[in-house]
């Protein structure tokens, strides 16, 4: 039947393989053309980087002159422990209380897809968009989007396509309210380095590298902590502090068996993820990080990795309003409400998404995946979508999208 169906298409695409860091990133950009075809969507497939396929569908609008309207998910997905599963990641088993295990069932295939389900179902119910809606399926999200959204965001294409409004992910909701995103923190991967005199494993001296390491690592779990405190106490949430977490160490002696033990090294490294609000002062931690944490003084260097400015082209803070100033903020309110869907209060996202590419050019862009009664697994051992929620998400999208693509059509030419 008609469920049964939906199911087997997400299915389908969950099954294919595009974990980094080898996504095979043509058999999705195959499974979205040939969904797009059963669909009669207008469809392109780009490469702006040889082999990292941007598909952009489009579903023509009446009235070509308004804004048009931007759904945006990406294609890859993280990878996997396989041994670490209860069922194989891409093998998109339903256990028999109908939860869908599959690494990128909730971090988004489940998005992408159910766009396409709801634009099914409108174009079934004879529905005719008064503005494009395009649909951009984008590689390389996970690994900071460089060669996929952030390329078709800089591109005279993009341009052309005249968008007005931008929706991407979200995350699920543990409760029945859908949590949806305004704004997100900005990545800042800093790797601090520290070099110093090797010497005995015996002899205490001052600047070895692991020492001037140390000092610096004392000082990041401090600020650290003023910032988890605030989340602790219930003065911030989540994503209004700045997050710094190590995620590698690197210092020692390789040895056949195992480090060398009575050498002091002469180099250390070590890796920060850390994300910062869009309302905080970017330059004041960047401050801090030349002359704390990797201060000159102590033998330090640091560089980043990865950096995002909390600000957008114009020097504003990347924030969507959520008020009467945003009519598609309005619009989302109303039709999910409609759909029988409850919005929690709008947040930060905590993490980072390719919305940050739409939002720095000045475009609104909301996050926003409906899941709720769903625990967050998003990069989690046994990632699972229940279907029930999936097939609800498609009723939402439904209603979201054809009230955007709705929008305006009241109006004619000359009173816009
Ligand atoms: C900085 S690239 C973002 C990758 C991923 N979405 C994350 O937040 O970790
Ligand atoms: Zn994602
Ligand atoms: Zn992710």
């Amino acid at each position: 039947d008609d469920q049964s169906e939906i199911i087997s298409r997400f299915q389908s695409y969950l099954r294919i393989d595009t974990a980094h860091p080898n996504p095979d990133y043509h058999a999705a950009a195959d499974f979205i053309n040939a969904q797009a075809k059963s669909l009669s969507l207008e469809s392109q497939t780009i490469e702006f980087v040889v082999g990292k396929p941007l598909v952009l569908l489009k579903w023509p609008g009446k009235r070509r002159d308004l804004p048009s309207i931007l759904l945006n998910s990406h294609t890859d997905v993280v990878p996997a422990e396989h041994g670490k599963w209860s069922l194989h990641p891409f093998g998109a088993e339903v256990d028999a209380s109908g939860r869908i295990f599959a690494r990128g069932s909730q971090d988004m295939k489940c998005v992408g897809m159910q766009y396409l389900e709801a634009i099914r179902k409108l174009k079934s119910s004879g529905f005719e968009p008064v503005r494009d809606v395009y649909l951009s399926f984008v590689p390389d999200e996970e690994i900071g989007g460089h060669d996929g959204a952030e390329k078709l965001a800089h591109s005279d294409l993009f341009k052309q396509l005249n968008v007005g409004i931008v929706l991407d992910e979200g995350l699920a909701s543990p409760d029945a309210n859908y949590r949806v995103f305004y704004a997100e923190r900005s990545p800042m991967w800093t790797v601090i380095k520290a070099v110093g005199a090797p010497g005995h494993g015996a002899k205490l001296y001052d600047n070895t590298a692991m020492e001037n390491l140390l000092k610096s690592i004392e000082s990041v779990r401090k600020f650290r902590e003023s910032q988890f405190d605030m989340v602790k106490a219930g003065l911030k949430a989540e994503g209004e502090v700045v997050s710094v977490n190590m995620v590698f160490l690197k210092a020692g002696t390789p040895s056949p068996t195992g480090f060398v033990m009575n050498l002091q090294p002469s180099e250390a490294e070590a890796g920060f993820d850390i994300r910062v609000p869009p309302i905080y002062d970017q330059a004041s931690l960047e401050k801090r990080i030349a002359e704390e944490w990797a201060p000159a003084a102590r033998n330090m260097t640091f560089y980043y990795k990865q950096k995002a400015s909390v600000l957008d082209k114009s020097g504003r803070p990347m924030l969507t309003a959520t008020d009467n100033s945003n009519p598609w903020w309005l619009l989302l309110e109303e039709a999910v409400k409609k759909a029988n869907g409850k919005l929690a209060k709008p947040e930060i996202f905590p993490a980072s998404t390719d919305a940050r590419y739409f939002r720095e050019l000045g475009l609104p862009a909301i996050g926003f995946s409906p899941m709720a009664n769903t625990p967050i697994l998003l990069h989690d051992h046994n990632e699972f979508l229940n279907q029930d929620e999936y097939l609800k998400g498609i009723d939402i999208y439904t209603s979201v999208i054809k009230a955007y693509a709705s929008y305006g059509g009241e109006w004619t030419r000359d009173e816009l």
